[in-house]
């Protein structure tokens, strides 16, 4: 039978600080399939990313359920959740978080190094347009560039799924459009389940399904009969 990559049942994030309670996630429930391209739109504070930082392993769940090809995501502990974070999922945020004092291939073969199964660090950069940038520091590369570089070096180790939120928030459309390119590209050719956190509605049209959030719930799931190509957004 047909397994989602995830299925989400009932997740509820409550953060506490001090007195103070914050509920993230009201229960929410979805599932991703294999080889998806999900947009993840939203308000600010409607539980976009701390529904990624749990599916992604970096945070815990209050309750809920969160089944990761029919294992238990949810009652992992800590170096149980790191492996998996290791293993099978590549994170890209808005700003890059490369190493400024390396080169675009020695920012991606960090990750080679310690991976079982990595892309060569080249190949990697070329799946994202920048064949010809490898040897350029992080300094020496425009913003859309170095949001690649971070793509690269979420790919290179193969990860089953990425998680990428707010990839385009600091670019300009144009630079922001051969982001999207690359993870769209990625996703295509070696089938990595992507989802991708947004402001920016026009960015939907990207994707196989857009899942709106609103005050810790999904309020709505839209399907694209028809995805646009990312050359064809503008913001
Ligand atoms: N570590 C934390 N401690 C306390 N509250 C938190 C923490 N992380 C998130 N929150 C709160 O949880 C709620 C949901 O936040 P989250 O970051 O998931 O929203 P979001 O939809 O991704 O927002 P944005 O689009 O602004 O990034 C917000 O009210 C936020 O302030």
């Amino acid at each position: 039978m047909h397994e989602p990559v995830f299925t989400i049942e009932g997740l509820t994030k409550v953060y506490r600080t001090g007195e103070v309670e914050v509920h993230a996630l009201r229960g929410v429930d979805l599932e991703i399939d294999e080889g998806e391209f999900l947009v993840l739109l939203g308000p600010s504070g409607s539980g976009k990313s701390t529904l990624l930082n749990i599916l992604g392993g970096l945070d815990q769940a209050t309750a809920g359920r969160v089944r990761f090809r029919g294992g238990d995501l949810t009652g992992l502990d800590e170096r149980r959740l790191t492996l998996y974070r290791r293993e099978n999922v590549g994170f890209v945020f808005q700003f890059y978080n490369l190493v400024p004092s390396l080169t675009a291939r020695e920012n991606v073969s960090l990750v080679t190094e310690i991976s079982t199964d990595p892309m060569r660090p080249e190949e990697a950069l070329e799946m994202v347009g920048l064949g010809a940038r490898m040897d350029h520091f992080p300094a020496q590369l425009s913003g859309g560039e170095q949001q690649r570089v971070a793509i690269a070096r979420a790919i290179a180790k193969r990860p089953e799924v990425m998680f990428c939120d707010e990839p385009t928030g600091a670019l300009d459309s144009k630079t922001g459009v051969r982001v999207l390119e690359a993870l769209v590209s990625v996703n295509r050719d070696i089938g990595t389940t992507t989802a991708v956190i947004t402001h920016n509605v026009a960015i939907g049209d990207i994707a196989h399904r857009v899942v709106h959030f609103a005050d810790g719930r999904v309020a709505r799931v839209d399907v694209n009969e028809t995805r646009r190509p990312a050359s064809e957004i503008s913001w």
